[in-house]
């Protein structure tokens, strides 16, 4: 489908013609491990990459195949690559590209085991992984040598919603001959699509706002074509095997229709409810792009075209004043995740971010009081009352 359609037009139709499938207007799901051959010469040329075809699912399926050409297209990538989670399609990217020997640069604030397998896993294997305020993209060029094989960061960031200039960062990063990954998780393509700022690759927790019905745990890999098969025969087949099923796949095609539909709803109703936790007594501070007071909401305009449903902010009385406003709400769930229909309540240091030290929250901008909210699509006034009864009871 050519990319005059609109993105949602793209979202419900690019990669799927139902004449394909008897009509069927939803793809079907290929529940099937393995697919035959027509002779076994012909199974030993879909091997050697000779000839085009499935013959197995952890290599390819025709239902993922769907979703990944859906993807890539709404991230203006060539190509794209299903996994099983978001740490599926962060690993096998990353142990497709690096060895021994090799440096990766990773900006200072990451969702919580995204963190610990950069900090604490690479570096069992050899890769010197080094943490940079990316804030500051000048900060990137006093650390990059001609070893870093990989620059990496998520913007907004998990929990904060600190932002990365894209652009500046892969600028710098392709003069080192680095690659740049970017996690799109909080900003999905209807917000922001890194690759048409200059990143290589794009990497997703569908878990997330893309399936937006907390109905599935799934992964998401964007980017060239080369890049994509070599995630695809090295990282999923061979280093992780994190793969989709091809249920989970059709739960996802269903989610992205609705994608762009969602994410207004979302940023229309979160920037109701910063205004209103900004403006009540009982907060200290709230961290969202689309605020006045956000620092950084020159980058924000320029590099988003709206600004999410996560509002990170801090009340008075620090974690503990944190927690019992958390155990006050009745309509917003305390739940871990993101992105889903109903809003979301959490505390990233002792849940999502309790890999890091409390040394490191302090070094890396994860204040010990610092809630997480996910604004759903409930209502917005029920959203701001629930929040409003909880922290009129703050004493
Ligand atoms: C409980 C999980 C949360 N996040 C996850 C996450 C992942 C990892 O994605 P899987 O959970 O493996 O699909 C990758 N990238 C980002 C920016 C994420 O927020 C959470 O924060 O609440």
């Amino acid at each position: 489908m050519a990319n005059t359609f609109d993105f949602s037009t793209r979202a419900i139709h690019h990669g799927y013609d139902a004449r394909s499938a008897q009509g069927a207007l939803n793809p079907p799901i290929y529940m099937t491990s393995t697919f035959t051959f027509e002779t076994a010469e012909d199974g030993g040329a879909m091997f050697a990459g000779e000839k085009e075809g499935h013959f197995y699912s952890r290599i390819s399926n025709p239902t993922l195949d769907h979703l990944e050409q859906r993807i890539a297209n709404l991230e203006g990538a060539e190509a794209g690559l299903c996994t099983a989670s978001g740490m599926g399609a962060i690993t096998s990217t990353m142990w497709s590209f690096l060895a021994a020997g090799d440096e990766v640069i990773i900006d200072k604030t990451l969702y919580g085991c995204t963190f610990a397998f950069m900090t604490h896993g690479l570096p069992r294997f050899g890769v010197t992984v080094t943490l940079v305020d990316m804030t500051d993209p000048a900060n990137l060029a006093a650390a990059i040598t001609a070893k870093t094989k990989i620059v990496y960061f998520e913007t907004p960031a998990n929990p904060n919603n600190r932002l990365v200039d894209i652009a500046a960062v892969s600028e710098i990063a392709h003069r080192a001959g680095a690659k740049v990954v970017v996690d799109n998780t909080y900003a999905t393509p209807v917000l922001t699509r890194p690759i048409s700022h200059g990143a290589d690759i794009v990497v997703h927790s569908a878990t997330k706002f893309l399936s937006g019905h907390g109905d599935v745990v799934a992964g998401l890999v964007v980017g060239s074509l080369a890049d994509i098969t070599q995630i695809r025969l090295v990282g999923v087949k061979d280093m992780t095997g994190a793969v989709m099923s091809p249920l989970t796949a059709m739960l996802l095609l269903l989610g992205i229709k609705t994608l762009e539909l969602r994410m207004e709803r979302h940023c229309q109703s979160a920037l109701k409810v910063a205004q209103a936790l900004e403006a009540h007594p009982a907060v200290l501070n709230v961290s969202y792009p689309g605020l006045d007071s956000f620092p950084q909401k020159e980058l924000a305009r320029r590099q988003m075209t709206n600004f999410g449903g996560m509002i990170p902010f801090e009340v008075k009385g620090g974690k503990a004043g944190g927690i019992a406003m958390m155990n006050r709400l009745k309509l917003i769930q305390r739940a871990v995740s993101l992105g889903d229909a109903e809003s979301l309540i959490q505390h990233p240091a002792s849940m999502t971010h309790a890999t890091y030290t409390p040394e490191e929250r302090a070094t890396h901008g994860i204040a010990e009081g610092l809630v997480r909210l996910s604004v759903g699509l409930e209502g917005v006034g029920d959203i701001i009352d629930d929040l409003t009864t909880a922290l009129n009871a703050h004493n």
